[in-house]
């Protein structure tokens, strides 16, 4: 008997004994670096010459894993060998597959401080940043182990007389798993795990920022009962072997998180019908926000600016929740940046690696300069209050020293200035000026995506406005717009933040899946 779902609670790192666990797990991972890591399609390990060097941002001559690059002939393997697999995994009944779910999760859960410091070390996570996705991991898994239980379960009809009638959800086929590295444990397990419990086989490609993190899951998995070609992993290049695996015709669904430019190719690509294949492809494609903190007259203010901080600077802006703008209404606009620029200044940057590291490094060579054009560009378009400049040795030497950024906040911003409309993904907040609570809530809804998007206000009326005219898929009233909760707070977002398709939520399963209703007449 599985019991009812419930949140995977977080470790307190203020706890010395919880400290120096974490400690330790960071040494003994920091001992296991620089490993090879090879493809694996069809339940074979394959090695491959060209490989992905994984590197820690915060110390870029420090190597992570090399992981075998998979080309297009491999993609194409790997695709077989799932569609292969697909007619012996989709017998499996749901609650076998199910339980193989719930081993994961315990597997994870054994391994938590262990799956943490890979994080901190690949894509530089504070520890509980860090400890936060594990935790959501583990919670997908839990999670859609019993949406998939429920779903097997037969489904309610209005009865007839004289038939019996039935709908079951059956699989699709191979899906092509594609996440992100900003969630580098999570969101890949999500999407892998959803995708399997649901009967189907899997192609996944981790991306190239995050591929160790991707061999670590994909080897719990195995661990924890998927047979041989069911799942299959296949890091490569996103042009390369990406495209081959979407626009491939025995290619039945892709699960995509990302970018909104890599999101509309996939699904423009998906669209078109390849020589010989039998279906319409299904997308999900989950991408970008520009989301908005809107702080009100009537709002409790030193709470709404600690959240716009933490919204803003929380792993450095990397999330596609990340709360990008400030939209502060006259009355409240200067008390409130007053309070923002004060909490910036006192954020601890430095190395993830240490227990009190508040914010790390950006990702890569590539965000930290377009992460300092941004900059550059808000120079021109607003006020520097804090920030601005790379931190510390990054400046003249970011290969070397990391690519650390300081939190940065620019005020003045026009609402369609670039830093108020582009999604910069990185430490970089636009603070802009609103006349009333109509005017803030137009310019919260005046870019082109619809993510996430938090409300401070003590006044009921204002709420309910914004409860229907602030048009974003995750909106929270008095709380930060980051860190769903699975179960909780479905997640995914409008317009060009992608198909809603609400990952963590009741509705989630059924997009891997097709009803059958069957009905015998007695
Ligand atoms: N809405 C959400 O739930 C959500 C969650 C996390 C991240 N994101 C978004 O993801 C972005 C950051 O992640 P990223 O930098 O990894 O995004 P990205 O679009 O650059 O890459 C995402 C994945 O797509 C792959 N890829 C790249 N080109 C491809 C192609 N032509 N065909 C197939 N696959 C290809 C990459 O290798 C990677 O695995 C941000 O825009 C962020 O907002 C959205
Ligand atoms: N689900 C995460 C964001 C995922 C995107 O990067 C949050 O709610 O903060």
């Amino acid at each position: 008997m599985v019991g009812s779902f419930r949140n995977e609670p977080f470790v307190d790192f203020s706890v010395p004994e919880n400290r120096r666990a974490m400690e330790e797990a960071v040494a003994r991972v920091r001992s296991s670096l620089g490993r090879h890591y090879p493809l694996v399609i069809g339940g074979d390990s394959v090695t491959t010459r060209e490989e992905i060097v994984s590197t820690n941002p915060a110390r870029p001559a420090e190597i992570v894993g090399y992981v075998s690059k998979a080309d297009p002939e491999l993609a194409d393997r790997a695709i077989r060998s799932a569609y292969e697999a697909f007619g012996r995994w989709s017998r499996y009944s749901p609650d076998a597959r199910a339980r193989v779910l719930l081993r994961a999760a315990a597997i994870m859960r054994r391994r938590r401080l262990e799956l943490n410091a890979w994080q901190v070390l690949e894509v530089g996570k504070t520890w509980v940043e860090a400890d936060v996705e594990t935790a959501e991991a583990i919670d997908f898994l839990e999670y859609y182990a019993r949406e998939m239980m429920r779903l097997g379960a037969p489904q309610p009809l209005t009865p007839l007389p004289g038939e019996e009638n039935e709908q079951r959800y059956i699989p699709l086929g191979v899906v092509v798993v594609i996440p992100p590295w900003n969630f580098p444990l999570s969101i890949l397990t999500g999407m892998t795990s959803a995708a399997l419990v649901a009967g189907n086989t899997v192609v996944l490609k981790p991306s190239s920022l995050s591929p160790v993190i991707g061999a670590k899951v994909a080897d719990i998995l195995f661990e924890a009962g998927i047979p041989e070609g069911v799942l299959n992993f296949t890091p490569g290049s996103g042009g390369a072997v990406g495209d081959v695996l979407v626009s491939h015709p025995l290619t039945r669904m892709i699960a995509f998180t990302g970018s909104k430019e890599v999101g509309l190719r996939i699904n423009e690509l998906a669209a078109r019908t390849a020589p010989g294949q039998k279906w319409i492809k299904r997308v999900i494609a989950e991408m970008g926000g520009k989301n908005a903190v809107i702080v009100d007259e009537s709002a409790d203010l030193p709470a709404a600016a600690q959240a716009i901080v933490t919204s803003a600077f929380g792993f450095q802006g990397q999330k596609c929740s990340a709360g990008s703008r400030a939209i502060l209404l006259d009355a409240v606009h200067d008390r409130v940046l007053e309070m923002i620029v004060e909490r910036t200044k006192a954020l601890r940057i430095g190395d993830p690696a240490l227990y009190e590291t508040q914010v790390g490094p950006v990702v890569d060579l590539s965000q930290f300069k377009k992460v300092l054009e941004y900059i550059d560009v808000g120079r021109r378009e607003g006020r520097l209050v804090a920030g601005g400049r790379p931190f510390g040795e990054s400046a003249e030497r970011p290969e070397q020293a990391g690519y650390f950024i300081e939190p940065t906040v620019f005020v003045d911003v026009q609402p369609q200035a670039r830093i108020a409309q582009e999604e910069i993904f990185g430490p970089v907040l636009a603070v802009i000026r609103a006349r009333d609570f109509d005017h803030a809530l137009e310019i919260a809804n005046g870019t082109e995506y619809g993510l996430t998007g938090s409300v401070y206000a003590r006044d009921r009326a204002k709420l309910e406005k914004a409860r229907h005219e602030f048009h974003v898929g995750n909106l929270y009233f008095n709380r930060k717009c980051t860190g769903a909760l699975v179960g909780v707070h479905p997640f995914g977002g409008f317009n060009m933040s992608g198909t809603d398709s609400k990952a963590g939520g009741p509705d989630y399963l059924l997009l891997f899946t097709q009803a059958k209703a069957i009905s015998e007449v007695l």
